[in-house]
């Protein structure tokens, strides 16, 4: 299966590079970014004597001819303009931006009006432990963000033992690749280095991203309070849940029943930490109480399961293929 990578400049881009120059099943055939006329090695210098191809200005119609399937690892707004090309020219599209996660009316009033509204209803959550069936059959994928990815899998099975009108918080923690390749205040060293802080408490633009979720598929609704964190890592995310539970039940078997066939989920027995799934599409996730009081740790790489090992999952789901076929397993430890 030929593949495209639009967007092969920046972080989750060379993150898809190296998945797919190992993967059995796909092949690169196209990589752009807004300027083409360079090698990939001139972009990543890590990739001298293991790729050498040229960067194309990216044009969907170039990208229709010599690819069966698209990933965009680009902006928000830049990605739909790119998508609605796309799969009009019959090029499935696994979109790593959030232009096509949320319904519509949500999307407009947290990011900016829709340039593609004829395929955004189509578009299916990139979350595999809970769309499986429906990424399989559909021709866009929209990838989760990487919080709502971490706090989901940790919020989702806890949703019918949780108090109704009940308040959730989740605290977040991100790694600064999160934030991508350009620079800014946020991610100048001096800030960042031996610092930790809290970023648009309540006001995340994920935050709406996990409510919908949560009422889409748990018919349920909570107030989310979700307060992300910038800590001092470069890869690395982790998140934990507070709940109220309506009443004092077994939450590890909770657990284990809803990830009972999950490959890429590890129920652990102690609290999770970012170095265990640093360079993995694995989410490890902890679970405790006291009374009816509920503590949910997950962990994930940001930049994997969190954008580009996901999305590669989705491809594989989309193309008939094994979810874990060519899919990262083995930890960047120590
Ligand atoms: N970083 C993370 O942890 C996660 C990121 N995401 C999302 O994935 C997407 C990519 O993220 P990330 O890799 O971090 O972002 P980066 O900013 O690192 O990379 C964005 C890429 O988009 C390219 N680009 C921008 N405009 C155009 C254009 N018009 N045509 C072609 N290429 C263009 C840039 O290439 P150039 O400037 O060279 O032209 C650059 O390579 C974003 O939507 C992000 O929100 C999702 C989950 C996690
Ligand atoms: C550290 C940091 O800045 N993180 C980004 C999240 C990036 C991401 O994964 O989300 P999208 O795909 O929705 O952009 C942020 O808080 O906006």
């Amino acid at each position: 299966m030929n593949v495209a990578i639009i967007g092969a400049s920046g972080y989750t881009g060379l993150e898809l590079i190296k998945i797919l120059i190992n993967h059995p099943k796909f092949d690169i055939t196209y990589i752009a970014n807004s300027t083409g006329n360079e090698n990939v090695q001139d972009l990543h210098p890590c990739l001298k004597n293991v790729l050498n191809v040229d960067v194309q200005k990216a044009d969907a119609k170039e990208v229709s001819k010599v690819a069966d399937l698209a990933f965009l690892a680009l902006p928000h707004k830049t990605s739909m303009f790119f998508a609605k090309e796309l799969l009009d020219l019959n090029v499935k599209v696994v979109d790593l931006s959030a232009d096509y996660r949320l319904e519509l009316e949500a999307y407009e009033k947290h990011y900016c009006p829709h340039e593609d509204k004829e395929h955004i209803n189509g578009a299916v959550y990139g979350l595999p432990e809970y769309y499986k069936e429906s990424i399989k059959n559909t021709n866009l994928v929209a990838n989760p963000g990487c919080y709502p990815t971490a706090s989901l899998l940790a919020l989702l099975p806890f949703i019918d033992y949780i108090e109704s009108g009940s308040q959730i918080f989740i605290d977040a923690k991100s790694g600064v690749s999160g934030a991508g390749k350009k620079l800014s205040e946020a991610s100048h060293f001096a800030n960042l280095n031996e610092n930790i802080h809290a970023y648009n408490p309540f006001k995340h633009r994920h935050m709406p991203e996990i409510e919908e979720k949560v009422k889409l598929l748990k018919e349920k609704e909570f107030q989310i309070n979700f307060v992300p964190h910038l800590i001092p890592v470069t890869r690395g995310m982790l998140v934990s849940v507070f709940a109220t539970l309506k009443e004092d039940i077994d939450v590890q078997k909770v657990l284990e029943e809803s990830y009972k066939n999950s490959k890429f989920i590890r129920i652990r027995e102690n609290v999770v930490d970012i170095k265990s799934t640093a360079g993995t599409n694995f989410c490890d996730i902890f679970v405790a109480k006291n009374g009816k009081a509920l503590f949910v740790n997950s962990s994930i790489d940001n930049l994997l399961r969190g954008a580009s090992s996901q999305a590669v999952v989705n491809a594989n789901l989309m193309c008939g293929f094994e979810e874990d076929e060519g899919i990262p397993k083995i930890a960047y430890v120590p």
